[in-house]
């Protein structure tokens, strides 16, 4: 047996912190434990304190002060920084026992989750190949209100593509902010998303969200001729990734932070289950160029 991890991921304000905190509460109240990690060198404010905090470590802000780097490339330097002293972590998180559920609450640059090859080494570290074994899931979120603008619902869904390639562990897709687009769109049009139909980037008239729900967002979605064919490739790249889902997340909603949960546990037992794989070569990094 070892400890469990989810590591909440996603692009900047996806609803990643406050997921974080309807996990603790919803923990809280079926008296299982849990450990919350911020690894946001840039986070403000939180409603749960965190147990263990990059901040003690290193924040984005004196990084970019001292070292005059923009915001990408500060946010890469604090994540090499972490790597270089990965004893802040293990000091943590060892002494824990199997029944804690431990929470990262990850920053929301985009770099970190497509191009960058520094979390796959700190995932490396924390899973089952590292020392620190822990059975660990990415639980990766897009706000459901892109659904309503196709190009950025599709985007959204590259981008969640990349990390379940880069990261190549256990991971669950969530749509979340699920009361914000309710009363929008039918149960009907929600599950084309949630179970993700290219059709609905082939400019299909009929079904096009945008063009009812915001007249400016169907200008959006990439038309004309090459667009076409552009739209067709990743709609077949899409379809032959099989695997893109969304579970739907409502944080107001226990049952709905449950039902996730319970899909995290699944998506771990069942990779538990499998051998684990042999770890990547690690890959130089340039901070100056992130911030280009
Ligand atoms: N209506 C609604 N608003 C939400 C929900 N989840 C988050 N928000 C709001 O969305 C904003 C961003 O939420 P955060 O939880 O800070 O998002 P984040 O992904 O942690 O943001 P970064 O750390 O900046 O990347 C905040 O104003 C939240 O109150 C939700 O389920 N419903």
């Amino acid at each position: 047996m070892s400890k469990f991890g989810v590591l909440v991921m996603g692009p900047a304000g996806a609803g990643k912190t406050t997921f974080s905190n309807s996990v603790i509460q919803h923990l809280q109240n079926t008296r299982r434990s849990c450990f919350y990690v911020n690894l946001d060198p840039a986070a403000e404010t939180f409603s749960y304190e965190p147990d263990l905090d990059i901040r003690e470590l290193i924040t984005l802000e004196d990084v970019m002060e001292e070292l005059g780097l923009g915001p990408n490339g500060g946010l890469i330097y604090c994540f090499e920084f972490l790597l270089q002293n990965l004893d802040f972590l293990s000091e943590a998180l060892d002494p824990l026992s199997e029944e804690y559920l431990i929470i990262f609450d990850m920053p929301g640059q985009i770099e970190l989750y497509t191009h960058v090859p520094l979390l796959p080494s700190l995932v490396q570290f924390l899973s089952r190949q590292g020392p620190l074994n822990i059975n660990l899931c990415a639980a990766y979120l897009l706000e459901s209100t892109f659904i309503i603008d196709k190009a950025k619902f599709f985007a959204g869904t590259l981008s969640a593509m990349s990390a379940m390639l880069m990261l190549e562990m256990p991971h669950v897709n969530i749509l979340s902010k699920m009361d914000q687009v309710r009363e929008m769109v039918t149960r009907r049009e929600l599950r084309r998303f949630a179970n993700v139909d290219v059709q609905l980037l082939q400019g299909d008239e009929e079904d096009d969200l945008a063009a009812n729900a915001n007249p400016m967002a169907k200008d959006a979605l990439m038309s004309g001729g090459s667009f076409k064919q552009l739209n067709r490739a990743v709609a077949q790249l899409i379809d032959d990734f099989s695997m893109v889902s969304f579970l739907q997340l409502d944080v107001q909603d226990e049952d709905s932070v449950a039902a996730v949960l319970s899909h995290i546990d699944d998506a771990i037992q069942y990779h538990e289950a499998q051998e684990p794989r042999e770890p990547k070569d690690e890959q130089e990094v340039n901070y100056e160029d992130a911030d280009m």
